[in-house]
């Protein structure tokens, strides 16, 4: 069948939904061409279909062709950015990398190789997880191309600063320990957002701490709001090389079902779209979307999350490569918010707190 693309500016487009119903033939990423079908690209996803590294619910394996499935109904403009992603520029999907999953050594490799040859021409890469383990590797390749290490914002319920499970260092609970110790974040800007849930004990807060994390959890989002979160993280962050690393169970639980580590209290697909949004102009050199575990999904409403997500992503991407926007200021509604003054019940959040 022929595939009747959206052509514009020389980049080739998702197929046309209006003229190939979007539930036909196969998908890739917001029906996207295959990065095969293209001569550049200017932002590639590539799927990781690895869950070796779990501790709990296993099937993150399933999650990169998942959030292909639920990406179909996206459409090509982002009225929260007035951009045309696909349009600013080339955007291609680049398939699942055939990594090993009775080795989680060899994996990590692969998976370093594998990013490195992605990015080699100067694309941007956004990875669909597999499993919180592909962080560390993502994370080498994207220092090695940044040429020094990388802030990195870590929207999670958890932690992953834990050392080891059962012996293991290389896990789903871990990479972030793993990735300071390596020397490629940049302690100075590295936090967490989203986190909550029960730890194993103080330690894990006062290690976190020592490696140079900030944490907005779960609680400060809700009672800081999007815009004071958003101003607080670009304060810190400023124009440094930027990585985003979002397990999808940052998201509450009737957010994101489809997932294998699931805690109560998290955050809102809204909060979590809108911060990406106030991200505007930020440095981001490379992202990821992980911890979709597509069987104890419902409705696809964790898949529809997670595609949601990575196009906020591939947005803020592709608005950076239009001259003149990167170090631009909050987007979108975001933007509107913060130039506005920001109404609650003074004094709510601090005796709340106190
Ligand atoms: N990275 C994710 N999703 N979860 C880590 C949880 C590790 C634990 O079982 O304590
Ligand atoms: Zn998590
Ligand atoms: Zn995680």
């Amino acid at each position: 069948m022929e595939e009747l693309r959206i052509e514009a500016n020389g980049n080739l487009g998702p197929i046309d939904s209006s003229r190939i119903p979007r539930y036909a033939g196969a998908a890739t990423y917001a029906r996207l061409p295959r990065l095969d079908q293209v001569a550049k690209a200017d932002v590639t996803l590539v799927g990781v279909p690895f869950d070796s590294g779990v501790s709990y619910r296993p099937g993150a394996r399933f999650g990169a062709n998942h959030i292909r499935e639920a990406s179909r109904l996206l459409r090509p403009y982002n009225p929260a950015w007035d951009v045309s992603p696909f349009e600013n520029v080339q955007v291609a999907d680049a398939g699942d990398m055939a990594v090993n999953p009775f080795n989680i050594n060899e994996a990590i490799e692969t998976i370093q190789q594998n990013a490195l040859d992605l990015t080699a021409s100067g694309s941007k890469l956004v990875t669909l997880g597999g499993d919180h383990t592909i962080a560390l590797p993502l994370l080498r390749a994207a220092a090695e191309r940044a040429g020094e290490p990388v802030a990195m914002l870590h929207f999670d319920a958890h932690l992953d600063t834990w050392d080891t499970y059962f012996g293991a260092e290389y896990t789903h609970g871990t990479p972030f320990r793993r990735a300071v110790e390596e020397g490629i974040l940049d302690t100075e800007a590295i936090s967490h957002v989203g986190t909550r849930g029960p730890l194993y004990g103080k330690k894990d807060l006062d290690d976190d701490h020592r490696f140079g994390f900030g944490i907005v959890t779960s609680a400060d989002v809700y009672y800081q709001g999007v815009l004071e979160t958003v101003e607080k993280i670009r304060d810190r962050i400023g124009n440094r090389p930027l990585y985003i690393s979002v397990d999808i169970d940052v998201l509450d639980p009737a957010h994101a079902p489809g997932t294998g580590t699931p805690e109560a209290g998290g955050i809102t697909s809204r909060e979590l779209l809108e911060i990406i949004r106030g991200f505007r102009g930020m440095n981001l050199v490379g992202a990821d979307v992980v911890e979709v575990s597509p069987a104890y999904d419902h409705a696809e409403i964790t898949g529809v999350a997670a595609s949601h997500v990575a196009y906020e992503l591939v947005t803020l991407l592709a608005d950076n490569a239009v001259e003149g926007n990167r170090h631009g200021a909050a987007t979108g509604y975001a933007q509107q918010a913060l130039g506005q003054t920001v109404r609650r019940p003074a004094g709510f959040a601090a005796a709340v707190k106190e």
